[in-house]
This record gives structure tokens, C-alpha cells and sequence, in this order.
């Protein structure tokens, strides 16, 4: 396991999630970090053993020097191996497991979809996020079924972070944070971008851009 100290996940933001191998995956890592993103996943879904430990071992080297946390999706083994947390969908183990694996210190975080019953449920089990989406179509996850918005609202009596994920765009993202979210998931939105940096940017500054809003 590499001995990295994970930081807590605090606060509000962008949450960067890569998808799949690409030549310059660790510059555009780099790139979302320096752009603003607060928590960074590393989303494979390639059955690369070897190249998938490489990078996400590298991954969690940059996002410890930005003190970031990394999040391995699905592989409870990958996030133990590379120091990280792991996020949970309903086809992976049960948080409890991650949680006996990863420890009490590391970030579990679980996909609800749109379900406020799951997510009590998850939280109940231990989870430290709770994410919902998709909330718009998403040619990344063209399949996810979408998500009404007052989910997040509703979700915020659980009093854990709320996440929505799924197509979203910096001209469809204000109502999400205003409906609750407290972390935007993003994956094309920034890693599809001609300036990775540029455009996490400009999503990490609708956080920042109503100070007159209460939330
Ligand atoms: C933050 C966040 N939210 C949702 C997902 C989707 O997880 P899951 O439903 O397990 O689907 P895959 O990502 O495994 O295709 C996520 N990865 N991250
Ligand atoms: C992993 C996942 N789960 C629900 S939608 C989605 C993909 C999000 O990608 P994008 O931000 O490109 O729509």
C-alpha cells in the first residue's frame, strides 16, 4: 500500500473523474488540479491490471501533492494498493467491505442514482458521500437514466455531501448547486476540453460567484 496521508473530504466543488486511458492522462490530471478540482477519481473501466495500478498509483502521487483527495472507482483493491478512498455503485461491494479494507479514515463514497431510500440506507452503512445522477443525459454514460434535480435538495437532510453527476455543462450546472449539490462530478466537461485547466476553472468559480446566496 503506498503510504500517502489521504486529505479529508471538506467543503464544496468540483470532483474530476478520468475516463479510461488516454497519452497525456497524468498532464490532464495535473491540469483539473490546478484548475480548481477538490476530489479526483480514477474511472477505468479496462481490465489493465498493470497499467491500471501504474496510473493510479501516479495519480494519487499528484493528487497528494495538491492535497487532493484520490478515489479509485469500483476496485476496492486498486484504492487500498495506491493510498486512496473508492466509490461504490450497486454492482460493487458493500461499503462495509471497503470500509474493513480501506480503513477508518478513507473516503467510501456510493452511488444512489436517484433514490433518497438507497442513499439512507448507504449512509446508514457508512458512506461519506452520497452522489446521484445521472442529472442530464451523458454521452459518457449514455445508458444512466436521468435524475430529477430536487433529489439533491431532498438529500441534503441526510447531512453528507451530495454529488450530482451526469452531463453536465457550466450552462446547466447554477441550478444544480443551487438545489444542493455540493460537489459537481464531471467527466467530459473538463477531460474533453481543449484547456482541461480553463474549464475546471470556470465550473470551480460557480461555487464562489453568489456570495448573496445563502445554501
Ligand atoms: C461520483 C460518482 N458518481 C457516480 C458514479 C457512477 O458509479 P456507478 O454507478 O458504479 O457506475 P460506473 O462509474 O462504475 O460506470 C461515479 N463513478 N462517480
Ligand atoms: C459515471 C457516470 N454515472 C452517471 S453519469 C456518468 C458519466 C458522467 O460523465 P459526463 O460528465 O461526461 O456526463
Amino acid at each position: 500500500m503506498t503510504a500517502l496521508l489521504q486529505p479529508r473530504l471538506t467543503g464544496k466543488g468540483i470532483y474530476a473523474i478520468t475516463d479510461g486511458p488516454r497519452d497525456d492522462l497524468f498532464a490532464a490530471v495535473e491540469a483539473a488540479l490546478a484548475g480548481g478540482a477538490r476530489l479526483l477519481q480514477y474511472r477505468d473501466k479496462t481490465t489493465d491490471t498493470e497499467r491500471r495500478r501504474a496510473e493510479a498509483d501516479e495519480i494519487s502521487r499528484i493528487c497528494a501533492r495538491y492535497e487532493v483527495p484520490f478515489i479509485v472507482n469500483d476496485d476496492v483493491a486498486l484504492a487500498r494498493e495506491t493510498g486512496g478512498g473508492v466509490h461504490l455503485g450497486r454492482e460493487d461491494v458493500p461499503v462495509a467491505e471497503a470500509r474493513a479494507a480501506l480503513g477508518p479514515e478513507a473516503i467510501v463514497g456510493v452511488s444512489c442514482y436517484g433514490s433518497i431510500e438507497r442513499a439512507r440506507q448507504l449512509r446508514a452503512e457508512g458512506a461519506d458521500y452520497l452522489a446521484f445522477g445521472a442529472m442530464y443525459p451523458s454521452s459518457t454514460k449514455p445508458h444512466a437514466p436521468v435524475t430529477a434535480h430536487d433529489v439533491l435538495t431532498q438529500a441534503k437532510a441526510l447531512g453528507l455531501p451530495v454529488v450530482a453527476i451526469g452531463g453536465i455543462t457550466v450552462d446547466n450546472a447554477q441550478v444544480l448547486i443551487d438545489a444542493g449539490a455540493d460537489y459537481l462530478a464531471l467527466v467530459s466537461a473538463i477531460f474533453a476540453a481543449p484547456d482541461i485547466q480553463t474549464a475546471t476553472r470556470r465550473f470551480a468559480d460557480l461555487f464562489d460567484s453568489r456570495p448573496g446566496l445563502i445554501r
